[in-house]
């Protein structure tokens, strides 16, 4: 099979920031997405329904000044923080353009500082959530620091996310970015409004790729990448045809001089090959005939949206990757700078 046409796809966890940087960036998930979950953790972070359509009102100029495919929607997401209401997530309900609120637990991840620290005091917030079919998306790990980096999202899942499901059994969760076995069986093990994001440097890469030869500042993100077994795991719920697994590329750019540093920021840029990265793990599985449901089905699905109705065609077809792109007034260093792609978006 050297074509392959799929309906559009979607990705259900990205970030785009702001400003000339998300100027530089939005393009690339035009191209290929029909649609866009967009991250809140922006600084200050996007914490109610007016600064979402606020942010979603610069994508879309943004879109336009870059030329991007205007057949996109950013779909847009709250902070959720220690002062979030009942009342915004009726405001929320009601909006159009917001369709889900982001749990960061405080110190977990870039630009995390505004999370929260302890999750019973948001009970009301939860229960308002639940009633609406409002979806939690959860950047999943233990902020506890005495815990292994490499264990902290076991150890945050087996932990806090299994208690706050057992007292929200009607909230609909997404597990953003998921990187372990132990986070595949644990969604397996729940009910159907529960699902979990896969993105593509997950699918390819295990730990081994921050150590090749030498320490690889592009290869950090969090949830930091794991050993061979937990990607074989994630491998295999993504191709299982399970509908709790959906695609989230979780492309995360940041400028390649805070990356190649003493103290390197977290996150991999992947929007300028997104689909195609996917089908490359998908092929290697053996299984492109599953990635149109988790790349364009299953998340709508959970979301209760509809598939998008136009396609996009890959061809099997090396291209190569630049080893940087502009990101604002510097630069960012894409996955596979300076390699190939083994597939490409026809036209
Ligand atoms: N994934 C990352 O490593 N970084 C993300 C934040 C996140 O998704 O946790 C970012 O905003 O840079
Ligand atoms: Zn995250
Ligand atoms: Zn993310």
């Amino acid at each position: 099979m050297d074509t392959l046409t799929l309906l559009r796809p979607d990705d259900w966890h990205l970030h785009l920031r702001d400003g000339d940087r998300l100027c530089s960036v939005v393009a690339d998930t035009a191209a290929r997405f029909g649609r866009a979950v967009v991250m809140p953790n922006l600084k200050p972070p996007v914490t109610t329904v007016a600064q979402a359509q606020d942010y979603k009102a610069r994508i879309v100029a943004a879109m336009d000044r870059s030329k991007a495919r205007a057949d996109f929607t950013p779909l847009m997401t709250l902070y959720l923080t220690e002062g979030t209401t009942p009342a915004e997530v009726k405001a929320l309900a009601a909006s159009e353009e917001v369709h889900a609120i982001k749990l960061y637990p405080a110190g977990a991840t870039t630009n995390s500082e505004a999370g929260v620290t302890g999750l019973d005091p948001l009970d009301p917030v939860f229960e308002a959530m639940a009633e609406h079919g409002v979806p939690l998306l959860i950047h999943g790990e233990s902020t506890d620091h005495h815990v292994d980096v490499f264990d902290r999202e076991a150890r945050f899942v087996e932990g806090p996310l299994d208690r706050l499901r057992a007292r929200h059994p009607a909230l609909k969760i997404v597990l953003e970015h998921i990187t372990t076995a132990d986070a595949v069986a644990w969604v397996r093990a729940q009910a159907r409004n529960t699902g979990a994001t896969i993105t593509a440097h997950h699918l390819l890469l295990n730990r081994n790729a921050i150590f090749q030869g030498g320490l690889r500042p592009d290869f950090y993100c969090l949830p930091v990448l794991k050993r061979e077994r937990h990607r074989v795991a994630l491998v295999e719920a993504a191709t299982s045809g399970d509908a709790r697994f959906f695609l989230g590329t979780d492309s995360a750019p940041h400028p390649t001089t805070a990356k190649h540093s003493a103290c390197g920021c977290a996150g991999i840029y992947t929007a300028h090959a997104a689909i195609e990265l996917y089908a490359e793990a998908f092929e290697d599985a053996g299984a492109l005939d599953r990635l149109e449901g988790f790349a364009s089905c299953f998340g709508p699905d959970f979301y209760g949206l509809p598939r998008n109705t136009d396609t996009i065609t890959l061809v099997r077809e090396d291209w190569a990757v630049p080893e940087t792109l502009d990101f604002g007034e510097g630069a960012l260093t894409p996955l596979r700078g300076g390699e190939t792609v083994r597939w490409r978006v026809q036209g």
